[in-house]
């Protein structure tokens, strides 16, 4: 896999920007330009010489009248339309002075995150949407241990989930598959209390069977399918270690991936590790977002996300934070 040179891309800014009640502005482009009649995350045209955060604050001030406090890079995403190619350079703001109101006329709707995918959007931006509804945070579940000491597996994981975890992965390598499939069910019910995502480290099988969970491929699971599994309502995932890992996964159609190992892991002492620029060479090649894995914790997040990332994701570090 070559690394991708976009120079001759058109190079645009949006914003995924969210108020305070986690609310996602969108605006729908006028009929007569490209992609009209579509809605999209709000945004522009770079200029030459002009930097991306620079451009992100013009385009926010001529479109809707706000003004960025607090943005972070949140994804990049190459698209071919066949008339144009663009390089779509997405930004998450969290905070802004003013009412954002359409200046150019444009309808804007503010809307949570699950109804997004309600919205008809431009073919680039299935990614981003995916971007806009997944957290920074990832907590792939350590052993779950024999039946006997699920409960408190269960309680351990109602305590994260209390205490703001939004995606979960879980992960129970020494389970048949009828006994994952049994926890799978009371992980389930725990996460949709929550409203949080679940997706399945197991059997494809295991996912089909059990509403809104997704599925996690880990690297023999990925090397064995050649179309993606699930319909569209359940997120599938792959694990990656380089470049040909997430071409594949890329491929057959994943929505995102855990690159990994960043840093030296407990579990793995001594395995080489991506580093930072490992990460960064991989978020670039991604058209998905990517979740930083491998001896990170949450004070890494800034860093994964300067390396392109959506966030960390991590088994002992989100288990058992430090207080
Ligand atoms: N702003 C924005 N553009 C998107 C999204 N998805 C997507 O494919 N695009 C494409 C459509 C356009 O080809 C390009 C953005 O260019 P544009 O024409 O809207 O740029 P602009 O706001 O500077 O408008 P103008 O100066 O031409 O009036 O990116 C999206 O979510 N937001
Ligand atoms: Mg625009």
């Amino acid at each position: 896999m070559q690394t991708p040179d976009y120079s001759r891309f058109l190079h645009v800014a949006a914003a995924v920007i969210c108020d305070q009640a986690g609310r996602i502005l969108i605006a729908r482009r006028a009929e007569h330009r490209h992609q009209g009649g579509l809605w999209e995350f709000p945004g522009g045209k770079i200029e030459p010489g002009e930097a991306v955060g620079s451009a992100l604050q013009r385009e926010l001030d001529e479109e809707l009248g706000v003004t960025i406090t607090d943005a972070r890079p949140l994804i990049r995403i190459p698209h071919d339309y066949g008339d144009r190619q663009v390089l779509l350079d997405v930004w998450r703001v969290d905070g802004f002075e003013g009412v954002a109101h359409g200046r150019e006329g444009q309808p804007v709707a503010w809307v949570c995150p699950e109804a997004l995918s309600q919205y008809a959007f431009p073919a680039a931006n299935r990614p981003i949407v995916t971007a806009a509804q997944l957290p920074d945070l990832g907590l792939i579940t350590p052993d779950p241990g024999r039946p006997a000491e699920w409960g408190a597996f269960l309680r351990k994981l109602e305590s994260r989930l209390n205490g703001g975890i939004r995606l979960v992965q879980l992960r129970a390598k020494a389970l048949q598959p009828s006994a994952f499939r049994a926890l799978s069910e009371q992980v389930a019910a725990l996460c949709h209390r929550f409203g949080a995502h679940l997706l399945l480290n197991g059997p494809v099988e295991s996912a089909e069977a059990i509403p809104h969970a997704g599925v996690h491929l880990n690297g023999a699971r990925l090397r064995e399918l050649t179309e993606r599994p699930l319909g569209p309502e359940g997120w599938v995932s792959a694990a990656c270690h380089d470049l040909e890992e997430l071409e594949r996964a890329l491929s057959i159609g994943v929505d995102f991936v855990f690159v990994s190992p960043v840093l030296p892991t407990a579990s793995h002492p001594g395995a080489p590790t991506l580093g930072w620029e490992g990460l960064r060479v991989l978020c670039k090649a991604s058209r998905v977002p990517v979740y930083a894995l491998g001896g990170l914790g949450p004070a890494d997040r800034q860093r994964a996300w300067q390396s392109g990332a959506q966030g960390i994701a991590a088994i002992r570090a989100l288990w058992n934070p430090i207080r």
